[in-house]
């Protein structure tokens, strides 16, 4: 690669995709690496600024941005994660599904600390659709040392993938409604329709809706029920926090199901059980789930969905984040909330 006076690049080959910005109107590609540069090119250059331009002329040991760039995304991509031809030296990784995205964090900073690579991604846990923009790779330079390259390729050999999208399963769902206000016909059931739809979004085998009483003896009947008819997932509404009726963490815990956690330093959620019976998920979801249009609910879904396991540290982590702005037009997952 050279540096030579615009006038005198004619017939010369860029080696990098030329930006053109008009504010409100236009940015994108003027020029793409691999033109040859022809005369009437020179006034278009000259209005982007560009008096000087690199052209091609490769060096032992480096390679161009272009390059640098799809072998990053190819390095770090995992598991139904796709990626692009580089434009203006990055390439864009996105997903081949709906599903959850995962980032390996740990390796994510090894990467980013390598000096001028550059990869700027989603957060992790992220409940994605397919086609979503997950990740951008570049390098900051127009050339660069390959050898820093090939230590990503290595890092994420050794230790990757990087990034990946795990889809869900297809998981037999139960929902147990508890209170007596609804149990005896009191107010009408509102809860109900509000998970269901949440478990439609993950194509749920939905197995149907129990109302109990508030009665600890029937609840836990309900929720043995529903396990014993193969539910993976059992859903449970009201009665979560500290009224003298509020009796579903004790229905869970007396199923013999080992708690993972009641109470979650996420709001809304705080009032949130998360027990394991056998392998089902079983989840004690309050009240706020049914007002809030997003809650803790929205955040482990996708995640159990997904097949993994949760443990108290999950929940621990959310800490920092959790509080729910409110938005007047909710936004979520595209926010910071349980990120
Ligand atoms: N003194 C305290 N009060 C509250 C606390 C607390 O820690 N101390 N926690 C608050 C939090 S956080 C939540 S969330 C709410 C709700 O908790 P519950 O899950 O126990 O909700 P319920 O008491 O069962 O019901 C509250 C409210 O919602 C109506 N409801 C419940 N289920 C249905 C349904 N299926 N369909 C329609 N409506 C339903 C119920 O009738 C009540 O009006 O507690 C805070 N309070
Ligand atoms: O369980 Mo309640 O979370 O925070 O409104």
């Amino acid at each position: 690669m050279k540096q030579v006076p615009v006038e005198k690049a004619v017939g010369m080959i860029l080696c990098q995709d030329i930006t053109k910005i008009v504010p409100g109107e236009f940015k994108g590609r003027a020029f793409k690496k691999g033109h040859v540069i022809q005369k009437e090119d020179v006034d278009e250059l000259l209005k982007l600024g560009k008096e000087h331009i690199y052209v091609w002329e490769p060096r032992a040991g480096e390679i161009h941005e272009d390059e640098a760039a799809v072998r990053l995304a190819g390095a770090m991509a995992g598991e139904n994660v796709e990626y692009g031809e580089p434009k203006e030296g990055k390439s864009t990784l996105s997903s081949r599904i709906k599903g959850l995205y995962e980032v390996n964090s740990a390796l994510l900073r090894k990467i980013n600390s390598i000096d001028m690579v550059s990869v700027a991604s989603l957060p992790g846990n992220f409940a994605v659709e397919k086609g979503r923009k997950l990740a951008g790779a570049r390098v900051i330079p127009l050339v660069i040392e390959e050898e820093k390259i090939q230590k990503v390729e290595n890092l994420c050999r050794d230790k990757g993938p990087t990034f990946r999208v795990i889809p869900y399963k297809r998981l037999k769902a139960a929902v147990i409604t508890t209170g007596n206000e609804v149990f005896k016909g009191r107010i009408e059931d509102g809860f109900g329709p509000v998970i269901l739809k949440k478990l439609e979004y993950f194509e749920a085998d939905y197995m149907g809706q129990t109302l109990c009483p508030d009665d600890m003896e029937e609840i836990k009947r309900a929720i043995l029920r529903a396990r014993e008819k193969g539910a993976d997932l059992i859903i449970l509404t009201g009665g979560m926090s500290v009224d003298p009726d509020d009796l579903t963490p004790g229905a869970i815990k007396s199923t013999g199901a080992t708690v993972v956690t009641y109470g979650a330093p996420v709001q809304p959620g705080n009032m949130f059980m998360m027990a394991y019976l056998e392998s089902a998920a079983v989840l004690g979801v309050p009240g706020c789930a049914m007002y809030y249009s997003t809650t803790i609910l929205d955040v482990v879904l996708p995640r159990i969905f997904a097949g993994k396991v949760l443990k108290k540290q999950d929940f621990i982590d959310m800490g920092e984040g959790s509080l729910c702005s409110s938005c007047e037009s909710c936004r979520y997952p595209n926010c910071y909330f349980c990120r």
